[in-house]
Formats: C-alpha cells, sequence, structure tokens
C-alpha cells in the first residue's frame, strides 16, 4: 500500500519581540513581531497511502487525533488538490506544547508542505500559506520558511536578514493557551508600531509578557533567574524564556549553571527554516 515516504523537521520559532497594536472587528489582534526560527524541533515522517485515508500513528497527549493540527493539515490538503491519495503520519515530538515557540503551527506547516512534496499535488507556497492561516495564525510564517517581519495577525510576513546568534531557551513546566492571555482584559493592546531599525537598536519588547508573568509565579520566577545570566524575553505567550549567545559555548555554560529540574536546549538561529534546507535537498 506504501508508496514513498519522507521524514522531515518542524523547527521551532522564537518571536523576537512582539507588540499588539489593536484588535479586529473579529476578535484577532494585530501584531507587530520578528520570527526567527530554531534548528531543533519535531520529526514527522510521512508515508503515501492510495486508499485515500489520513492516518496519525503518534499518538499525542491531551489532544485527539482529529483535532491534531497535522491531521486538519493534511485534510485540507487533500481537500484543496483532490487528491486521491492519503499518508500515513508518524510524529517525533520534542517541543514542549503551549511553549510559544509554535510546534503545532510547525507541525502543520511541515505536514502541508511535505504532503505537497509526496503527493506532487503542486500547490504554489503562496496556496500553502493561504491554506495555513486557516490552521493557525503562526502557519504561514513556517510555510513561508524565512525569518520575517510580520504584521496583520502575524500574516502580513516580509523576509529580514538577521543575525543568527545561539539562544538559550527555557521551557517553565507551566503550559501557556495563547486565547487565555489573548483575552485578558489587563493586556495592552495599543502599542506604538516600530520599525526595523528601532528593533535592531535594541527597541521591541513583549506586550504580553506582563499578563503572563501575573497570571503564572512559575514563569515569573524562571524570568528573574535567566535575567541573572542574561537579558531574558518571552516567545510568543509564553512559556518559554530565551536569551540570545554569541556562540554555542557561551549558551551552555549558563544552561549548565540552571536546576537541572529545568527543562531548556540550546539552538542556533536560523533565517531559512530546516524544513526549506531539507527540502531543496529532496528536490
Ligand atoms: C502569539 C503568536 O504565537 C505570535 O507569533 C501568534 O500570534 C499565535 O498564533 P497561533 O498559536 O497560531 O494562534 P491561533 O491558533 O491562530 O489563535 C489562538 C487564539 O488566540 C487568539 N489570537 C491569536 C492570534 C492573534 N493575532 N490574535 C488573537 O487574538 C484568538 O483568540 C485565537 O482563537
Ligand atoms: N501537532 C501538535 N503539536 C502541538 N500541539 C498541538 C498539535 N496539534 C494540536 N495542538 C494543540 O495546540 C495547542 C498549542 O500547541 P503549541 O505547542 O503549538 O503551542 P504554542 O507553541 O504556544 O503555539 P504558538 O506559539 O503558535 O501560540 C496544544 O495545547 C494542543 O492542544
Amino acid at each position: 500500500m506504501n508508496t514513498a515516504t519522507l521524514s522531515l523537521p518542524a523547527p521551532a520559532k522564537l518571536n523576537l519581540f512582539l507588540h499588539v497594536t489593536g484588535q479586529r472587528d473579529d476578535g484577532y489582534h494585530t501584531l507587530q513581531t520578528l520570527f526567527q526560527f530554531l534548528d531543533y524541533g519535531d520529526t514527522l515522517h510521512f508515508s503515501s497511502r492510495s486508499d485515500g485515508k489520513i492516518a496519525l500513528l503518534s499518538n499525542l497527549p491531551g489532544v485527539d487525533a482529529e483535532d491534531n493540527l497535522i491531521v486538519r493539515a493534511a485534510r485540507l490538503l487533500k481537500e484543496a488538490s483532490g487528491t486521491p491519495l492519503g499518508a500515513d503520519i508518524k510524529l517525533d515530538k520534542v517541543l514542549p506544547m503551549g511553549g510559544g515557540i509554535g510546534g503545532g503551527s510547525s507541525d502543520a506547516a511541515t505536514t502541508l508542505l511535505g504532503l505537497n512534496h509526496l503527493w506532487q499535488t503542486g500547490l504554489s507556497i503562496d496556496q500553502l500559506a493561504e491554506l495555513g492561516i486557516r490552521l493557525g495564525a503562526d502557519v504561514p510564517v513556517f510555510v513561508r520558511g524565512h525569518a520575517a517581519w510580520a504584521e496583520g495577525v502575524g500574516e502580513q510576513l516580509t523576509p529580514v536578514e538577521l543575525e543568527e546568534p545561539w539562544f538559550l531557551v527555557v521551557a517553565p513546566d507551566c503550559p501557556v493557551s495563547t486565547a487565555e492571555i489573548f483575552s485578558d482584559e489587563r493586556l495592552t493592546r495599543n502599542s506604538s508600531p516600530i520599525t526595523l531599525a528601532a528593533f535592531v537598536a535594541g527597541g521591541g519588547r513583549n506586550d504580553c509578557l506582563p499578563v503572563v508573568t501575573t497570571r503564572y509565579t512559575e514563569i515569573r520566577n524562571t524570568l528573574i533567574l535567566l535575567n541573572k545570566y542574561c537579558e531574558a524575553k518571552m516567545t510568543g505567550t509564553g512559556s518559554c524564556l530565551f536569551g540570545a549567545f554569541p556562540n554555542e559555548r557561551e549558551a551552555d555554560k549558563v544552561r549548565a549553571r540552571l536546576p537541572a529540574t529545568l527543562r531548556s536546549f540550546v539552538a542556533r538561529g536560523c533565517n531559512v527554516s530546516p524544513l526549506h534546507r531539507e527540502l531543496q535537498k529532496q528536490a
């Protein structure tokens, strides 16, 4: 039944800053943010099926298969392309969930690009990004695969070239629901827009941070701890915190000083997504 297989990365992202600039009539918030990828993430394995079934062979605790963004992405692509093919999909989950590093969105984007390749459905990146936005605000940047300045709800993307430092990412054992933070009445929703130059000169903050640290003591305490060693920032709506370092050794040194009970990893910032680098090799 299997006709072809493909294994691809689903990397994490960081929001290097995040300003909430307004709220649309549909409730979604308009943002300004800067996305960069990490060379660290989940891995997905795809096998084509001739009987048209979409089967996720790995269980993600707390998420029904039908709600999994991988299955939703596969169904969306199958419907949009009209392919008679299906797929068996396995997920090696590495990224903390509810961490603000975009694990679910990245899994969805890898599924869209992976199956588009495997099924030879021939959709363009623009078409895949349009499908992606239906699954989540963060999916298009993973589909396009380049570090980007983002506006709108995160879908108006301008590719940028940034420095590629090493990051120490710390994941408090404390998943945060994005919807919960965006619905908190204390959230700042009227930040003034800034420019990329202003960010590079040291501007920009994460508007969600005050709400998150008020709601989660564990994240507040982890932020205080990480700030002893570097300028600690939060990605997305949390819970992950990060600091930038000029090389891997410096990042590892700080990591070694953190409590062993605190989940953390060191990864390189990437302007080109590891997914796209891998797909280029397959082309
Ligand atoms: C915070 C970021 O991670 C920054 O990159 C993203 O904007 C969130 O993207 P995401 O996780 O893909 O979020 P979605 O799954 O689209 O949205 C989850 C929920 O968060 C709220 N939400 C999300 C994004 C946004 N710009 N405004 C919102 O108000 C909405 O209530 C939505 O129902
Ligand atoms: N493949 C998937 N991987 C992770 N979460 C998934 C997946 N499919 C569905 N979900 C659901 O999405 C929720 C958010 O997961 P995710 O790990 O993407 O959060 P996040 O990193 O905070 O995302 P973002 O930064 O995009 O807000 C999970 O709690 C889970 O219920």
